[in-house]
C-alpha cells in the first residue's frame, strides 16, 4: 500500500487552462473526496491520474514512484478507475465473463477462472450473471460488474467517478456500502469524486474542494460534522458545505 502525492497538476485543452496547480496528498488506504460545482475539473483530476488524459503538466507519485514512468502493466495493475455510467462503460455485446477475463488475458495473468470466481463474490454476483450482457442486468449489477472489471488485476488505488449518481437511490446505498466494505477488507485507497456532501461524509477521511479548475481546500470530514476546528475557511467551500446542510435539513 502507497501514498500518492499530486504536485501542480496542471492541464490546458484547446485554450482553456481546466486545471491550475493541482496539489494534494492521499494516504494510504485512505478515501479521499473532489467535490465542487459542476465543471470545476472533478472528473478530469480522475482523467489525468488514470493517464486517460496524458498532456497534463506535474507530478504525481505512488510510493514514490512517478506515476508516467511506471511501465503501463504495472499501472494498469495499481490504478484502476470506475466510471459514473455503468451501462455506458461496459461493452454492450461482451458477457461479464468476457469483461472479466479480457484484462486478464491482456495481462497474462494466471488461475484467470479461480480470479474470476473470487471478483464475482467480492463484489456480491452470482457466478450465473457471468454468461448475462449487460442489458440482461440492472443498473446496480452493472455498475458491480464496473467495479469488479477495475478489481480484477488487484489494484491497490481505484479512481471512482462519481459511482454511484447514476443508479436509482435504493440501489445508491448498495454500491457504497460494497464500496467500503472492500475498502476494509482489501485496503483499497480511493479518490472519488461526488456531487454529494452526504456521500463524502459516509466514504471520505478528507476531501477537497475544487472550483473553477483551483483547489481552493483540504478538509476533513469533520468540517460536514461540525467539528469546530476543522471548518472549512474558504468562502466557497464554506457557501458548499452551507448550502448541503441547508439542503438536507430541508428534506
Ligand atoms: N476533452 C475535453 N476537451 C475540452 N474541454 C474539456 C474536456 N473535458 C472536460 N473539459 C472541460 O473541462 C472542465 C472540467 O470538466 P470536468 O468534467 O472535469 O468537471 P467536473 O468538475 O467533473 O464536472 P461535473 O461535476 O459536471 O462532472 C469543463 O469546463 C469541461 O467542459
Amino acid at each position: 500500500m502507497n501514498p500518492i502525492h499530486v504536485r501542480d497538476l496542471s492541464i490546458t485543452l484547446g485554450a482553456v487552462q481546466i486545471l491550475h496547480g493541482i496539489s494534494f496528498d492521499v494516504r494510504a488506504g485512505e478515501c479521499f473526496g473532489l467535490v465542487g460545482e459542476s465543471g470545476s475539473g472533478k472528473s478530469t483530476i480522475l482523467r489525468c491520474l488514470s493517464l486517460l488524459m496524458s498532456s497534463w503538466q506535474g507530478e504525481v507519485l505512488i510510493g514514490g514512484e512517478n506515476l508516467r514512468a511506471m511501465p503501463l502493466a504495472r499501472r494498469c495493475k495499481t490504478v484502476q478507475m470506475v466510471f459514473q455510467d455503468p451501462y455506458g462503460s461496459l461493452h454492450p455485446r461482451q458477457s461479464v465473463r468476457t469483461t472479466l477475463s479480457e484484462p486478464l488475458r491482456i495481462h497474462s495473468m494466471p488461475d484467470r477462472e479461480a480470479r474470476i470466481t473470487r471478483t464475482m463474490i467480492d463484489v456480491g454476483l452470482p457466478l450465473a450473471f457471468l454468461d448475462r450482457f449487460p442489458h440482461q442486468l440492472s443498473g446496480g449489477q452493472r455498475q458491480r460488474v464496473a467495479i469488479a472489471r477495475a478489481l480484477i488485476l488487484e489494484p491497490e488505488i481505484l479512481l471512482l467517478d462519481e459511482p454511484t449518481s447514476a443508479l436509482d437511490v435504493s440501489v445508491q446505498a448498495e454500491i457504497l456500502n460494497l464500496l467500503s466494505d472492500l475498502q476494509a477488507r482489501r485496503g483499497f485507497t480511493y479518490i472519488m469524486v461526488s456531487h454529494d456532501l452526504a456521500v463524502v461524509d459516509h466514504m471520505c477521511d478528507r476531501f477537497a474542494v475544487m472550483q473553477k479548475g483551483h483547489l481552493v481546500e483540504t478538509l476533513t470530514r469533520g468540517a460536514l460534522t461540525g467539528i469546530p476546528e476543522e471548518q472549512a475557511r474558504h468562502p466557497y467551500a464554506r457557501e458548499l458545505i452551507d448550502a448541503s446542510i441547508a439542503y438536507d435539513r430541508a428534506m
